[in-house]
């Protein structure tokens, strides 16, 4: 077969205006091709779920230890020294999950849902007493921030450097635009206080930051490889959880008949958790770096070429779902991309989870409205769709 002309577009998806509403231009990239070039990044892109779920299953052909941001890292510095998990290709990478595998484990959260599950309720109700205030630090940064560290073993100061350390982590996966400089202006502190914490000798014993030592005292992976494991848990662990818990309860306000369905059935606060990621996933986009000569939908894509995969929209693509712009808790959301797919799989998605439901259960049992009282803000980020303000009153059930 002739192999197809690509679409060419000059979208840059991490213009500012691209970043503050992504949504309004995920449908002219889907429409544009399976595979379209971004002229002014130099890379390809898939916008479309079947391409997306594809790419993401083939791990050897769209590979991940040449970095998942705009950085080839068999060409220049990596921004700081590769994620074992993130930016790993097996064999590597399936050592080094195993090990963490064992760690987040089921029987790890099934002992962890009463502890958080009190948490959370106790959170909720005083909230709805408080009636007026702004669910991004009151609830979406309060939570994860109440449990997660204390799981880690992290010191007790200086907790507040998660939510700064993630920003930049996640804005070094894009260009070194505005957005990468803006949140990276003054963070010494939390990159240094990041670094200090995933020390040994500061993590509590009985955290998973301890347990990844423990594992290299087994042999399992050396000291070194262990403090780098503890530094993925604090980049990836917290801000996601901080957005996905924000967009659940922002799609649960401006969506009152859902929020009703799920106080008649608190049982649904997993499906409604499930459903917000898709419908407002806070992990946009990744990159994968095609590993070999390969092809497309008849597109052909040169070893080497960097390929930006836009999770949000497959998460929103007609070709796959019903009224993909409608949060609806009671659609079968299974097979979403939220968590991404295949063995790069979020390997925190049953933390996610488990506190999406717990914050989603406390919510349908302890509150009988939601409503804004002001614009969302968002906080611009390369690759977090995040909120900065979510200002909400919630009446008492
Ligand atoms: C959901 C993305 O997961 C991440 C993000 C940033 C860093 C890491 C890591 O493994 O260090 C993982």
């Amino acid at each position: 077969m002739m192999p197809k002309q690509i679409t060419k577009m000059d979208m840059d998806p991490f213009a500012e205006e691209f970043l503050a509403d992504p949504y309004a231009h995920h449908a002219a990239l889907r429409d544009a091709g399976p595979v379209v070039w971004l002229e002014t990044l130099g890379v390809y892109a898939m916008a479309r779920f079947d391409e997306v779920q594809t790419a993401l299953r083939d791990h050897e052909t769209f590979c991940s230890s040449r970095g998942v941001g705009l950085a080839d890292f068999s060409k220049e510095e990596p921004f700081r020294p590769p994620s074992l998990l993130l930016e790993a290709d097996p064999p590597l990478h399936d050592r080094t999950r195993a090990i963490v595998n064992k760690i987040v484990s089921m029987k790890a959260l099934k002992e962890l849902r009463p502890v958080w599950q009190e948490k959370a309720d106790a959170l909720v109700a005083s909230l709805a007493g408080k009636r007026r205030f702004d669910a991004v630090p009151d609830l979406s940064e309060a939570f994860p921030l109440m449990i997660f560290p204390d799981t880690i073993g992290l010191p007790d100061e200086g907790r507040e450097h998660l939510i700064d350390y993630a920003t930049i982590v996640f804005n070094a996966f894009g260009p070194r635009n505005r957005v990468f400089e803006e949140g990276n202006a003054g963070k010494e502190a939390a990159i240094e206080w990041v670094g200090e914490v995933c020390k040994r000798e500061n993590l509590k014993p009985g955290g998973w930051g301890a347990a990844l030592y423990e594992a290299a005292d087994r042999g399992d992976c050396t000291a070194d490889e262990a403090e780098r494991l503890v530094r993925s848990f604090l980049s990836a662990g917290v801000d996601t959880t901080v957005n996905g818990i924000a967009h659940m309860t922002l799609a649960l306000a401006e969506n009152p008949n859902e929020f009703q369905k799920l106080r008649e059935n608190p049982k649904l606060a997993l499906r409604a958790f499930e459903e917000s990621l898709r419908w407002d996933s806070t992990v946009q986009t990744f990159f994968r770096t095609a590993s070999r000569d390969t092809e497309v939908a008849g597109i052909k894509i040169p070893e080497g070429s960097k390929v930006l995969l836009f999770l949000a929209s497959a998460n929103r693509d007609p070709r796959k779902w019903d009224d993909p712009d409608q949060f609806r808790i009671d659609r079968n959301v299974s097979g979403h991309v939220g968590f991404g797919f295949g063995i790069h799989q979020c390997l925190g998605q049953m933390v996610a989870r488990l506190e999406g439901e717990l914050i989603g259960a406390a919510l349908a049992r302890r509150v009988s409205s939601i409503r804004l009282t002001g614009k969302p803000e968002r906080r611009l980020n390369n690759t977090l769709h995040a909120l900065a303000s979510l200002p909400v009153e919630m009446t008492v059930a």
